[in-house]
């Protein structure tokens, strides 16, 4: 039998005690490891989980199979007498869905792209979807900086055209939200061009600048060929940058690119953030309004312009852009860079805008004047159209008065039928 002499066995007690020790250590080492890594692990993937909810209109993807393949290739498809199929970004807006359903009246193809974000009101997009899908109009949802699903619209479709609107619009939301305006206005528009570059046979595109792009410009008329280097916000910042990405793409690639220069853009259907449309909104809650005033009093003026006349600029330029010359991702010649103002060319001051919707309205504004504050505004905008007009007969017919009458009976029938405004 072994037999263990006293110093050792003390020594082996020890040595046990410093292994156990060594041993309680290290279980309590692992297990807060296991804890901590769990910790970790869980607000890892709460993290993520909550990025995807709430940025879930530009991650979470909603396209893909059979049938989701089908009705893009049934959108797309021209009527007859047309060879046109047109993928619009951008469709759930305003000008996106007013275009979208006018191609698709006059038999072009027609596929809808929107990532449903909710800068504004969500169910008014939803709404207009619905009118689009009435019309067959399909609305792809996602998002213009996902480069797998524009590779595989172009996989199912040959686009001839891209009208692309899609955009984080608005001139005083930039202060709030600067990276929007990077994310949708540059990011975006650039994997738009890479897209459209790779595609085989490249598509023409048309594109939706703005008349901010004028920035603190004193000469007026505005003429495309006046400076635009001067903006007076993030928005027309990266709408100015666009300008320039466009020229690089047309340049290097030959892609056919046309801007269109948009004059605040009104009427039904229209967006709940500009100032006709939430003014109308607060006179008849009676709410206080904010006129801004320029310095030394000036009165403020837009050139408003109605979504009539806008879509027909959209069509116009669309069907006189010229073919893309590249394929295969290399230019073969030079191709058409267009930028067109796109306005009505009569201005009028935004205490007349007013004074208007008082009368549409039957109801007095409680008006707050003030200066102007420094938001990215700027004090005026008035369009010289006459290039747009010698392209591709471009002439608009519609006055604010018209223009608000119109948009008055929509807003009032619309909240009338869904409410909760
Ligand atoms: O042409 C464009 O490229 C842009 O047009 C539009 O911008 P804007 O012309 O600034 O329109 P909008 O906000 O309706 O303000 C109208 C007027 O009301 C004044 N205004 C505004 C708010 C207010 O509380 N009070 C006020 O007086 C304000 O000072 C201004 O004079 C689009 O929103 C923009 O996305 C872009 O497309």
């Amino acid at each position: 039998m072994l037999s263990i002499d006293p110093s050792t066995k003390a020594r082996m007690e020890k040595a046990s005690y410093r292994d156990r020790k060594w041993h309680y250590s290290a279980t309590k080492v692992m297990f807060w490891s296991t804890v901590f890594g769990g910790l970790i692990l869980y607000a890892g993937f709460s993290l993520l989980s909550s990025e995807d909810s709430s940025s879930s209109s530009h991650t979470a993807v909603k396209w893909g199979g059979i049938d989701w393949e089908k009705r893009v290739k049934m959108s797309a498809r021209p009527g007859s007498g047309s060879h046109k199929a047109v993928l619009v970004t951008g469709a759930a807006g305003f000008v996106g869905t007013h275009v979208s359903a006018a191609l698709k009246r006059r038999g072009d193809g027609v596929v809808g792209l929107d990532v449903f974000n909710n800068y504004y009101d969500p169910s008014l997009k939803r709404a207009r979807q619905k009118l689009l899908d009435q019309a067959d109009v399909f609305i792809v949802e996602g998002d213009i900086n996902d480069s797998e699903l524009l590779k595989k619209l172009f996989d199912l479709v040959s686009f001839t055209h891209v009208m692309h609107l899609a955009a984080q619009a608005g001139v005083r939301y930039a202060m709030q939200n600067p990276s929007s305006y990077v994310h949708s206005n540059i990011a975006g528009l650039v994997s738009i061009f890479e897209a459209c570059k790779s595609a085989n046979p490249q598509p023409a595109i048309i594109w939706a600048s703005s008349s901010s792009v004028y920035g603190l410009n004193t000469k007026v008329p505005f003429s495309e060929t006046d400076r635009t280097d001067n903006p007076a916000s993030l928005y027309a910042a990266t709408k100015k940058a666009g300008e320039e990405i466009a020229h690089t793409y047309n340049h290097i690639y030959g892609l056919s690119i046309t801007g269109l220069r948009f004059f605040t853009v009104y009427g039904p259907w229209g967006r709940p953030d500009m100032a006709y449309f939430f003014f109308t909104k607060n006179i008849l809650k009676g709410k206080q309004i904010n006129i801004y005033e320029g310095p030394d009093h000036i009165s403020v003026a837009r050139d408003f312009t109605y979504i009539d006349d806008i879509v027909r600029g959209c069509l116009g330029s669309l069907d006189s852009a010229e073919k893309s010359t590249g394929s295969g991702g290399k230019k073969k010649g030079p191709a058409q860079l267009r930028v067109f103002n796109l306005g009505n060319t009569s201005p009028v001051q935004v205490s007349k805008l007013v004074s208007i919707l008082e009368s549409l309205l039957k109801v007095e504004a409680k008006k707050n004047v003030l200066p102007m504050p420094r938001n990215g505004d700027v004090v005026y905008t008035h369009a010289n159209i006459s290039y747009a007009t010698n392209e591709f007969g471009y002439k608009p017919t519609t006055d604010l008065q018209s223009g608000l009458n119109k948009f008055v009976k929509w807003y009032l029938d619309y909240y009338s039928v869904n409410g909760r405004h």
